[in-house]
């Protein structure tokens, strides 16, 4: 079904979404669902937590389009006030160190929020492979997860951050290394 269609199956009001996007590809993956919404007519905003000039090679790409369709991209915030739903594409399973400083202050505004939360991939500050909170850490309504579900997701303590898990096919698969 894909990640925005998660979003588009009735469970979440869309009147007004904010994609909260990292610098990294899950960042990218957030502006992607961001356009898609948009799109469909949904009312979305994007905050970015770096310069756009800092982005990966990705989500560079999908900020160009944003800025095509006229999406709007802010700085990021703790004032997450009037936002329904809240995407969480800060980081995926690229978090290499604990979650500290103005990135602990954005989660905790998102936990704070009245918004239910969708995290593209991975809770944002889990730790994906342990399911052990890196820091401040997102706590989902639902997690889409790309490919597969992560080890860290069935334990009892990631699951607590997940909340309802999806597993996107996009085509990859643990053998693709294999021949034949
Ligand atoms: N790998 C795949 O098979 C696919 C991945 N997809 C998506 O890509 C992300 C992973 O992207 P990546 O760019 O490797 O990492 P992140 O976006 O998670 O973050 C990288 C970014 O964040 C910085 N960083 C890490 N930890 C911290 C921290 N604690 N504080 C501040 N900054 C931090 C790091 O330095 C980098 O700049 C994956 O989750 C998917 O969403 C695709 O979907 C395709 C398949
Ligand atoms: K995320």
């Amino acid at each position: 079904m894909g990640a925005t269609g998660r979003l588009l199956n009735g469970n979440f009001d869309l009147s007004k979404v904010l994609v909260f996007a990292g610098t990294g590809n899950n960042g990218g993956d957030g502006l992607a669902i961001a356009r898609m919404l948009h799109v469909r007519g949904v009312d979305v905003t994007v905050m970015l937590t770096g310069a756009e000039d800092h982005t990966s090679t990705e989500t560079a790409q999908q900020l160009k389009i944003l800025h095509y369709y006229q999406i709007p991209v802010i700085p990021a915030s703790t004032d997450l006030t009037g936002y329904t739903t809240i995407v969480d594409a800060i980081f995926g399973i690229g978090l290499d160190r604990p979650v500290e400083g103005k990135f602990a202050d954005w989660i905790n505004a998102i936990n704070a929020s009245s918004a239910k939360v969708f995290s593209v991939d991975v809770p944002s500050g889990l730790n994906a492979d342990t399911g052990e909170p890196q820091g401040a850490t997102v706590k989902a309504t639902a997690t889409s997860s790309f490919a597969y579900a992560k080890n860290g997701f069935v334990t009892d303590q990631g699951k607590q951050y997940t909340g309802q898990l999806y597993v996107e096919d996009i085509g990859v698969y643990l053998d693709d290394h294999y021949e034949g």
